[in-house]
């Protein structure tokens, strides 16, 4: 900080000392005349020079003390005090002769050190806001970049679980899977026939219908939606907590809703179907505009080698596939039936999204609900059911 102009109470503008403390500037020295309170050869150790450790630098400084002069005054002698007035005011003889007892000199002399103190004492508190603004503005820049940052980490997890997932390269023509174990296919015709020769099927339907015996209006009269999406509406079961597009479902125990459990038990039951799935998310599309929105079930969260199973219960509705660019945007449905099972495979998400999108009024047959079925990994992403 530079050496201040002001004003002395006698209206003479003089510099005057401006070693702030906590500055960390190093203290200015009287204008012209040293002064006995700040002259070292009179006191031997310059007292108004005051020893502080910078907060923000750490460093060692002197500083020059207003206060420590205001309290100096009174210990002075009548010659000493004349000579400070001196270094103050330049017309010293005017001023003498206006204030001449040693007690108005005293004061005036304590004036000016008042004076110099609340100066300094301005001077600081606007540095002070200068520095706090300063702080927040940085604070504000760090935190934008740590939410990219965390954009970015979220980013190259998912792709790290992509690249780590075991991907089968499909032969020309091998319409399976991208992942094993492959269950049996539906009866029903070769599925992806519509997608271009060699490109990969993004489901597989499980053979029959092994849940027909379920209904969906039981399943929607006893389960407890969590989240209301206006297109959907979903109920989370599950050991860990599930995270997804800005959207946060806390664990809750699968027991709570029998029914549900026990169309599960018997997920875990089928034959050729290996299920680890710990994750159950029930999604109620009731009327021709409910909808879910093109996406891929590519979260980190869920593990690299989790089938992602979805169990159809009530009235039909396609579901989309489609190929993600680069290359053609072929699309592929399916319309699961009543107790049918589709799988997908996680790693399938890296090439695929799908929707199940609106239907016309006269399509409509009925309320839908699927359970999506998936195993999520128990890692950094996933907050435990006590911290939830
Ligand atoms: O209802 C369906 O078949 C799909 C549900 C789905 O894609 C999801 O929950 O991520
Ligand atoms: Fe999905």
């Amino acid at each position: 900080m530079e050496d201040t102009e002001h004003e002395n109470l006698d209206g003479t503008a003089s510099q005057h000392i401006n070693g702030l403390l906590g500055s960390g500037m190093p203290p200015a020295t009287i204008k012209s005349k040293e002064g006995y309170l700040a002259n070292t050869t009179c006191t031997g150790t310059n007292p108004v020079l005051v020893d502080r450790v910078d907060q923000g630098t750490q460093t060692h400084i002197r500083c020059f003390s207003p206060q420590l002069c205001i309290d100096l005054v009174d210990t002075l002698s009548d010659e000493q005090i004349t000579g400070e007035l001196a270094r103050i005011h330049d017309d010293i003889g005017a001023f003498i002769e206006t204030r001449c007892t040693k007690k108005k000199r005293e004061n005036s002399l304590k004036q000016h050190f008042k004076h110099v103190l609340m100066t300094d004492g301005d001077t600081l508190t606007k540095r002070l806001n200068h520095l706090t603004l300063n702080f927040s503005r940085h604070v504000g820049e760090a935190n934008s970049q740590m939410e990219e940052l965390k954009k970015n980490i979220d980013a190259a997890q998912t792709l790290i679980a992509d690249l780590q997932a075991p991907v089968t390269v499909p032969e020309r023509g091998d319409n399976t899977l991208i992942s094993s174990p492959a269950p049996p296919l539906s009866p029903s015709g070769t599925p992806c026939s519509s997608l271009k020769q060699g490109n990969p099927c993004p489901y597989e339907l499980y053979e029959g219908n092994p849940f027909g015996e379920f209904t969906a209006d039981i399943l929607d009269s006893v389960t407890d939606y969590d989240r209301d999406f206006g297109n959907r509406k979903t109920a989370y079961y599950g050991e860990l907590p599930y995270k997804y597009g800005g959207s946060h479902h806390k664990a809750r125990d699968i027991v709570s809703n029998p029914y549900l459990k026990s169309i599960i038990d018997k997920l875990k039951q089928l034959p050729d179907l290996p299920v680890s799935s710990n994750s159950f998310l029930v999604t109620k599309y009731d009327s021709n505009n409910a909808n879910i929105p093109p996406h891929s079930d590519n979260e980190p969260s869920i593990d690299p080698s989790s089938s992602i199973l979805t169990i159809t219960l009530g009235g039909p509705r396609p579901v989309v596939f489609r190929r993600k660019p680069p290359g053609e945007y072929e699309k592929v449905s399916i319309t699961p039936e009543h107790g049918s099972l589709y799988i997908m495979s996680r790693s399938s998400q890296r090439y695929f999204d799908h929707s199940v999108p609106r239907i016309s009024r006269e399509e409509f047959k009925g309320t839908r609900i699927s359970i999506t079925c998936r195993t999520l990994d128990d890692n950094e992403f996933q907050v435990k059911i006590s911290e939830s």
